[in-house]
């Protein structure tokens, strides 16, 4: 009998749309030989254009999928996404807390369209709660901005960013500096040691899912029993493989392509 792939689980959003949040995540763990499992936060209505509607699930809804979960199946590492409400961030917060895995947390805020994807009212939440339970915080620069106060427009602002993030608790900060200009740069610290990620930076517009997948394929690897450095490293390439190949569905942005790695 085969012996099972690692077990990850993703507590996120649904996007209808299939390239970001559960479907980013199911998608990248299975490419990279892990059995994903999800615990959906919120149901959104979205497409290439944007999100056009967002229903956050009952908090007893979340807590019933997680303990399914963990009860009979098991957890190898954890990934978390769309959380929509302080409620959820601090129920999710709670059942992170009775799991011993890894755990990444992707603080996502707002879509790449700019719909709002977590409330305002859970910044306390996230910062007090969330945080402190992360081996692995994945933040872009808004979210930094949003959580910490500190704006970043260079690379040299990436550390600075990153020592105010780990003030919040997490073990270690991966800043994504995806959204500033020249090569796609990431930084990771536990603020002792610190690794920089390098890539070119592909000129496609179609990016729906960087994210959620960069998230899952480090929890994949820290499923595999990668240590926290050897995770991102190979997080990097597959998310930059992934970009590179993102295709258009729709009128606006496409998705990075999951199956980058498969012949097709
Ligand atoms: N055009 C690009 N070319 C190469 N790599 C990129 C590009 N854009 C983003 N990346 C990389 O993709 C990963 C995700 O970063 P990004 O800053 O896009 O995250 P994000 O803003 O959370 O994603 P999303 O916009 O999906 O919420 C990072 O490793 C980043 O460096
Ligand atoms: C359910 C859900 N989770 C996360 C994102 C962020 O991804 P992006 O910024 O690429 O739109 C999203 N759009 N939808």
């Amino acid at each position: 009998m085969r012996i099972p792939p690692p077990r990850v689980l993703t507590v996120a959003g649904s996007d209808s749309g299939g390239g970001a949040g559960i479907q980013a995540d199911l998608k990248t763990m299975l490419a990279l030989g892990t059995h994903g499992m999800s615990v959906v936060t919120a149901v959104t209505a979205q497409n290439s254009l944007g999100v056009q509607g967002a229903w956050p699930l009952p908090a007893e809804a979340v807590r019933a999928q997680f303990r399914s979960v963990v009860d009979d199946i098991g957890v190898e590492a954890v990934k978390t996404g769309m959380l929509a409400s302080a409620e959820l961030v601090e129920t999710v917060a709670a059942l992170l807390d009775e799991v011993t895995a890894p755990v990444v947390v992707d603080p996502v805020g707002i879509s790449k369209h700019g719909d709002a994807l977590l409330a305002a009212s859970a910044r306390d939440a996230v910062r007090t709660k969330l945080l402190p339970a992360a081996t692995v915080a994945t933040p872009n620069l808004d979210e930094v901005a949003w959580l910490t106060g500190v704006q970043v427009s260079s690379e040299t602002g990436l550390r600075r960013a990153a020592e105010a993030v780990l003030s919040y608790g997490p073990r270690w900060a991966l800043i994504k500096g995806g959204h500033l200009e020249g090569d796609a740069v990431d930084f990771l610290t536990d603020g002792v040691e610190e690794h920089w990620f390098r890539a070119p930076r592909h000129d496609n517009r179609h990016t729906h899912g960087t994210g959620c997948t960069l998230a899952s394929a480090i929890a994949a690897g820290l499923a595999k029993g990668r240590s926290v450095p050897e995770a991102a490293a190979e997080a990097k390439s597959y998310v930059t493989g992934a970009i590179a190949a993102g295709f258009a569905l729709g009128a606006g942005i496409g998705p990075v392509d999951h199956g980058w790695m498969s012949a097709r």
